[in-house]
């Protein structure tokens, strides 16, 4: 172990190959990736559609498993780890964010907040609990459930959900995409401020320029290989590298408004 992870990385994935389907219908999703993410930094996947990019989330966060090659995380390989071994590893130091929020309806601000801990078994510091749900601007709203918040409040509450057990990194599959321009923003300031602030590590799926341009590092894939990286873009330069890509050819189904479970 530990013999590619660089310096100052947390997750390294090393020639990550998934692959769907059988000799015929074979779909190469990941073709053999090669990255790694530092600690403390926020990075932005990016690239058209049917690139890789939910297949390369969900390997990395070890919500799938790759046909070949290894993903380091913290020093251990996930692919070499059994399912509860596994399970514990995401439990105790991966944080998810969805564009579907995936809040439970009947539990309230703090009860969806305090699950993932109430799943480890572990016991929710009730002011630690109220210091997360006010950084996410919901202080006033913690006994609110769900269907009574707006869409930006939803992704709030999912984002202080992934913070509440303290992990190394949040992996988050079109954190904005629900979203409108504004609420997307106040979101995307708070994943940055984990950064800054806890020295977290985001790995995020975007298909949005402006998302991307928060990030410090935006890669770009295209039928399952990275093709390209970016250094704090603009959300201009990210926007012509994915013209280039051919990304704004698809027609992609409009993204589902506000109401999450
Ligand atoms: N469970 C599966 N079975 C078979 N093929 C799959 C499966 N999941 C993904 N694929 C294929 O793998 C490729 C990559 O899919 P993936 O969902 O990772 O792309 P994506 O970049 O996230 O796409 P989008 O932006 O449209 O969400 C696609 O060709 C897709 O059809």
């Amino acid at each position: 172990m530990n013999r590619h992870i660089q310096a100052g990385e947390i997750v390294r994935l090393e020639s990550v190959r998934k692959t769907y389907g059988e000799s015929g219908g074979r779909v190469d999703a990941l073709a053999g990736v090669t990255i790694g993410f530092r600690k403390g930094s926020l990075n932005a996947i990016m690239g058209p559609s049917g690139s890789g990019k939910s297949t390369f989330l969900h390997c990395a966060a070890g919500l799938d498993r790759p046909t070949s090659g290894s993903i380091e995380f913290e020093g251990r390989d996930l692919t070499k780890l059994n399912e509860v071994e596994l399970t514990k590893l995401r439990r105790d130091r991966i944080g998810f964010i969805f564009q579907a929020f995936n809040l439970l309806p009947a539990l309230d601000v703090t009860q969806n907040v305090t699950l993932p801990l109430r799943l480890a078994g572990r016991r929710a510091d009730p002011a630690r609990v109220r210091e997360i749900i006010s950084r996410v601007g919901l202080a006033e709203r913690s006994g609110h459930r769900p269907a009574e918040l707006s869409g930006g409040q939803q992704q709030r509450v999912a984002i202080a959900r992934a913070l509440v057990t303290d992990p190394a990194v949040i992996f988050a599959d079109e954190p904005t995409g629900a979203l409108d321009t504004r609420t997307a923003m106040e979101v995307l300031s708070l994943l940055r401020e984990s950064v800054e602030r806890d020295q977290q590590t985001v790995v995020m799926v975007t298909h949005d320029p402006v998302a991307a341009s928060y990030a410090d590092r935006v890669v770009f894939l295209a039928d399952g290989q990275l093709v390209d990286e970016m250094h704090r873009p603009s959300a201009d330069q990210v926007a012509q590298r994915l013209t280039r890509l051919g990304a704004w050819d698809d027609k992609r189904p409009a993204s589902p408004v506000g109401g999450g479970y």
